[in-house]
Formats: structure tokens, sequence, C-alpha cells
């Protein structure tokens, strides 16, 4: 009698593939949000049954003066495991190439199998500027009227989006190293923007600043930066590259989203020295004070958790539409 073995295989089905327009559809800074803060006070526990996420892996693509970076995520208790890929470009002076592109893989942490491959870009711009928002939420000034944005780019964008719908500014300023990017910016945007000729000139008594420019140099000075005011310091994502002076990062309280993050790839963390007080989960869980009464830095370099419930919210949203599973 010949036994033939029979395996029994759970095949997976081939991963779905949600794309820009869709993915914009599915994910509201609304909805992000509180799972966002949700995200960062489990990231700042520690524990490895709710957050494995390791330091970003930064492979350099030095013939094109960028880095791509790997950052996985794994969430037990929650069964979330996924990892973004992100390319992201030091650009020169006048180029129009995008700084940043992403893809987002979601995966069944059971089988290993690739459930989902998402565009990274809308979550990467609005799961960026939602947790700027949440650090201003807890860290700006009562009674905060002016929003001053440096950089017209993506980021730029969806940080005045965010920041409008979720606060009431009287005033919002943007600043441009070229003309034609603020003029582009300013068309964009629903409300009323002024825009500055000079970074210094958008930021003088502005209650929280936004920094999200290319610049691998300071951009912001702390002598023009007001006592009690919160910055959103969102670029410069490498260990030499700035966007703040020694200045403020030495008068400031420095936040950050993950601490071994700022102290690996933040330069203006690591060159000036500054001290990282909390992290924002830190905040969020209360085991850190949110010093509003001080000036107030929070160092933004992007997590895998932000982008891993990202991407489980937007699977979620896909499958109850498409009535599938
Ligand atoms: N912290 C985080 O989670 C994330 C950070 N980023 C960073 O945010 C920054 C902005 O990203 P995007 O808006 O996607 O890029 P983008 O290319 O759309 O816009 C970049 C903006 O910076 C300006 N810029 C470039 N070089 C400059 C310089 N030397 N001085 C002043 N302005 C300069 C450009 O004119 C443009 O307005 C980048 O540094 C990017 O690496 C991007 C995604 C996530
Ligand atoms: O978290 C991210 O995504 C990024 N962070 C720094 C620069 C590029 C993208």
């Amino acid at each position: 009698i010949h036994v033939i073995p029979v395996f029994v295989s759970a095949m997976a089905a081939p991963p779905v593939v949600i794309w820009e327009r869709e993915v914009r559809q599915l994910l509201s800074p609304a909805d992000l949000i509180p799972r966002l803060e949700d995200a960062l006070g489990k990231f700042s526990r520690r524990d490895a049954a709710e957050v494995l996420q390791p330091v970003r892996t930064a492979v350099p693509l030095q013939k094109h003066g960028g880095f791509m970076g790997l950052m996985p995520t794994y969430m037990e208790k929650d069964g979330v495991l996924s990892t973004k890929f992100v390319c992201f470009y030091k650009r020169e002076e006048g180029s129009t190439l995008p700084a940043v592109q992403a893809t987002v893989v979601l995966l069944d942490p059971e089988y290993g199998n690739v459930k989902a491959v998402m565009d990274g870009e809308v979550i990467t711009a609005m799961r960026t500027a939602a947790v700027s928002a949440i650090s201003a939420k807890l860290l700006m000034p009562p009674q905060a009227e002016v929003l001053a944005i440096l950089g017209t780019g993506k980021q730029a964008l969806s940080h005045c989006r965010v920041f409008t719908e979720m606060f009431s500014f009287k005033e919002l300023r943007v600043w441009s190293r070229t003309k034609e990017g603020a003029a582009r910016f300013i068309r964009s945007i629903d409300g009323p923007v002024q825009g500055c000729s000079t970074a210094e000139e958008a930021v003088r008594g502005a209650d929280v600043i936004v920094t999200v420019t290319g610049s691998t140099q300071p951009v912001l000075f702390g002598q023009w930066v007001k006592a009690g005011a919160h910055v959103a310091a969102v670029g410069a994502c490498r260990p030499d590259w700035r966007e703040l002076d020694d200045v403020l990062m030495k008068e400031a309280v420095v936040y950050a989203d993950s601490r071994e993050g700022a102290m690996l790839e933040s330069g203006d963390v690591i060159l000036s020295g500054a001290e990282v007080f909390a992290e924002l989960g830190d905040v969020i869980n209360g085991t850190k004070a949110a010093h509003r009464e001080k000036t107030t830095v929070f160092k933004s370099l992007g997590m895998g958790v932000e982008d891993a419930v990202s991407a489980q919210l937007v699977f979620d949203r896909w499958k109850a539409q498409a009535g599938k599973f």
C-alpha cells in the first residue's frame, strides 16, 4: 500500500494593491490622530508585546544623494505587522524632484504572507502632520494665534491642512526659499496665508513654527523664536543634517518621537548636544511633563509604528468598503 502524503497548503490570496487615490479617500486626520496617540503611548512603554520597532535602517544611495529607509514594525497584541520602504533625498536648490517616495507593505503576522501593498506617500504626509499636530496639542502655548511654516513642499501642505483642521490660528505665515514655491503653496491652500520673503519674517512672534524643509543647514535660529513658542521640526533626518541652530536646541525643552531615533539620526540633537527631555509618548502616558510654559521643540524623525497603524486603518476601511473577507 502506498501512502500518498497530503500537504494541506494554506494558499494565501495575493496581496491587494491600494494606491494613492484610494488611500487618500480612506484616511482622514480625525480618524488617524487617536490611533497615533495610542501608538505613541504604546511605543514609549517599551513593552515588546505592544510594539517592536527597531530604529530605521538607512541604506545610502550615494550616487543619487539619498537613502532608502526600511521601517519594520510588529504590534503583537494588535496583530499588526508592516514595513515601509522610504527613499529620501537631499535636493539641490531649484530641484523640483520630490524629497520622499514611500511604499507600505502590510503582512499577516501568523503566516508571513503580504496582505496589502500601499502607496506610502499619502500615509507619510498625513501621519507626519498628524503627529506634529499631536505635539502642538500637547506643547504649544495656550491661546496660540500665529502659525508659521518654513518650507512649501508636500509636508508643508499636509501640515497646513491638518493644523488648520485641528486648531483655529488667527494667522498663517509661510516661507519658501523660492518665490515659485511660496506662490504654488498659496494657490493650493483655501484660506488666507501670508507669504514671507524671509524665514525670520515668518517666525518672529509666531506661537507655533513647523520646519518642513529639505535643508541640511539651519533655517530656524533661536534668536528669532518667541519665548514659549512650540517648534515641530520635521526635516533634517540624518546625523549631519540640520534645520535648527544650537541656540534654539539648547534653550528649548526637546521632545522626540523616539529617543533612540533622535540620538542616532537627528543632526539637530546630536550636533547641538541638546538633551532629549521626553518622547511624545511619555507625555501621552503621563510619565513626563508637557512644558507648555517654556519654548519647546518636537524633533520628528518618523516611526514605523505610525505607518503600521495608518496602514491597518486603510486596510480595515478598504475591506469594509469592498465587502471582502
Ligand atoms: N519626520 C518625518 O516623519 C518625515 C520627515 N520628512 C522630511 O520633511 C522634509 C520635507 O519633506 P517633503 O515636504 O516631502 O519634501 P518636498 O520636496 O515636497 O519639500 C521640501 C521643501 O523644502 C524646501 N527646501 C529644500 N532645500 C532647502 C534648503 N536648503 N533651504 C530651505 N528650504 C529648502 C523646498 O523648496 C521645499 O519647499 C524633508 O526633509 C523630509 O526628509 C518627510 C517625511 C516624514
Ligand atoms: O518617517 C519617514 O517616513 C521619513 N522620515 C524621515 C525622512 C523621510 C521619511
